[in-house]
């Protein structure tokens, strides 16, 4: 997969050579190039921002280098737009990030992001984009951040981890939350007793078929008391008290 990033902070992306993205880098399953806006600005101050037509606060990110930089990152404008590189916008404003929006970014073949600025990016910009690529703008929840690197490093990461190859054990990924529309039972590790508390019996049981029902069980009661959304749209269960039982 290859990603660009646009920003006027590229130091942000600096975390991106680390950890499994960094190896995900280094063993070719993912290219990132990360791009200074202000590259394509020509005035002496490397001028992105401007005010506000109709007045308002603050101040708006021009047109023109944006423009100027998809110009570069798209010299050729794709065939069709099935087969452009899909730009995500994170906007307080768009759709809602999610697991499964992360796994449809996952099989994209380039991904390119926008990070905003100041009061955000002129309107036309997002048009202009929309005849190249298939612009999604995306909130990661309903607050406002300075800008959209933070939203850029979150999405990456849900969308990287997801690429065959970068998680050693695929199993971690069919076992999470949101994976199965439901919350992660608890986990335990060694030692079995910590301060007073146990492990919970059926786990150190053996019995695999008891453990996947428990932890089923878990998952339900988990998700109830977290996330009710999430239940009306699981699938419906039958639930055993004996499968709750520890
Ligand atoms: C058309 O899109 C734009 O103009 C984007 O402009 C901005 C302006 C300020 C901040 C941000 C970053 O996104 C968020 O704050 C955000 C994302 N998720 N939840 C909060 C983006």
């Amino acid at each position: 997969m290859r990603v660009d990033v646009l920003t006027i902070f590229p130091d942000y992306f600096a975390p991106l050579s680390l950890s499994l993205i960094g190896k995900a880098r280094t063993t070719g399953l993912l290219d990132v190039g990360v791009h200074d806006l202000r590259e394509w600005t020509h005035d002496v101050h490397r001028t992105v921002d401007d005010t506000p037509y109709g007045g308002g606060p603050g101040m708006v990110m021009r047109p023109e280098p944006w423009g100027a930089a998809f110009d570069t990152l798209l010299p050729v404008p794709p065939e069709d737009l099935d087969v452009a590189p899909v730009l995500i916008v994170p906007t307080p404003a768009g759709e809602r990030f999610s697991q499964a929006l992360a796994a449809d970014l996952a099989a994209e073949q380039r991904l390119i992001f926008a990070c905003g600025r100041y009061e955000g990016i002129d309107q036309r910009v997002l048009e202009d984009a929309a005849t190249r690529m298939r612009v999604r703008e995306v909130s990661l929840g309903d607050y406002v951040l300075f800008g959209g690197e933070v939203a850029v490093l979150v999405m990456l990461e849900a969308v990287v981890r997801l690429l065959p190859g970068v998680i050693g054990n695929a199993d971690s990924l069919t076992e999470e939350s949101h994976a199965n529309g439901l919350l992660e039972a608890p986990l335990y590790t060694k030692p079995a007793v910590w301060r007073g508390r146990e492990v919970p019996e059926v786990l150190r049981s053996g019995d695999h078929g008891k453990i996947a029902k428990w932890r089923r069980a878990q998952s339900l009661l988990r998700t109830a008391a977290q996330r009710p959304d999430m239940l009306a749209s699981a699938a419906p269960e039958t639930l055993d008290k004996h499968d709750v039982a520890t």
